[in-house]
C-alpha cells in the first residue's frame, strides 16, 4: 500500500512538471481576459460535473470571498450549485441543459465562462460553451487528454489550458493548481504585487 501511495504522488508530481513547462503562458493569456472582463464590469461563470463541479465553487468562493490577501469581493457564480434550478432544468428538459439555461439567463457580453471538463467531453459543460458563444462571452477551458469535443468549439477569442495526461485524478489536480494561479494572477494585476 505504501507503495501505490508512493507511485501516486510520484505521478501527480510528474504531471506537474509536465505541465510548468507547458502551461504558464496560457495561464497568463487566461488571467489577462478575466482581468480585462472584471476591470470591464463583467463576471466569472464557472462549471464542471463532479471533481470539476468542485473546482468550479473552489474559483468562485475565492473570488466572491477572499484568495490570499486582503481585497474586495470580486464577481463570480458557480453554475453547480443551485440544486433547485439543477434538478428542474435536468427533470424538465435535460441533464445537458443545466449549465447552458443558466448561462442564457445570467450571461452578458463581456462575462468569461470557466468551463472545467477532465475529458473536454462532458454535454452540459459543452452545451455550455454554446450558449457563452451566444452571449458574446469568451471562454476559459480547462481539459485533459486530446482536450475532447470542447477543444473543438473554442474560438480564437477562447483559450484552452489542456493538462498533458489521460488520468482524471492527475488532470484535476493540476486544474486546482491552475485555479490557485489564476486566483493570484488576478489578484496581482487588480490590485498589485504583494
Ligand atoms: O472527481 C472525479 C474523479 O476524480 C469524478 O467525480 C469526476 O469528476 C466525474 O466522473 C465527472 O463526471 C467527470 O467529468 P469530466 O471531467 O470528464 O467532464
Ligand atoms: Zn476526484
Amino acid at each position: 500500500m505504501q507503495d501505490r501511495l508512493l507511485q501516486h504522488f510520484n505521478a501527480s508530481i510528474e504531471t506537474k512538471a509536465q505541465a510548468a513547462e507547458l502551461l504558464p503562458p496560457y495561464i497568463e493569456h487566461a488571467a489577462g481576459m478575466m482581468v480585462a472582463s472584471l476591470v470591464g464590469g463583467g463576471k466569472i461563470l464557472s462549471c464542471g460535473n463532479g471533481g470539476s463541479a468542485g473546482d468550479a465553487q473552489h474559483f468562485s468562493s475565492e473570488m466572491l470571498n477572499r484568495f490570499e490577501r486582503e481585497r474586495p469581493s470580486l464577481p463570480a457564480i458557480a453554475l453547480t450549485t443551485d440544486t433547485s434550478t439543477i434538478t428542474s432544468i435536468a427533470n424538465d428538459y435535460s441533464y445537458n441543459e443545466i449549465f447552458s439555461k443558466q448561462i442564457r439567463a445570467l450571461g452578458n457580453e463581456g462575462d468569461i465562462l470557466l468551463a472545467i471538463s477532465t475529458s473536454g467531453g462532458s454535454k452540459n459543460v459543452i452545451e455550455a460553451i454554446k450558449a457563452a458563444h451566444d452571449r458574446d462571452m469568451q471562454v476559459v477551458a480547462l481539459t485533459g487528454r486530446d482536450g475532447g469535443n470542447m477543444a473543438a468549439l473554442l474560438t480564437d477569442n477562447d483559450i484552452e489550458i489542456r493538462v498533458p495526461s489521460d488520468v482524471t485524478a492527475r488532470i484535476q489536480e493540476v486544474h486546482l493548481l491552475v485555479i490557485h494561479c489564476l486566483c493570484d494572477l488576478i489578484d496581482c494585476s487588480l490590485f498589485g504585487e504583494e
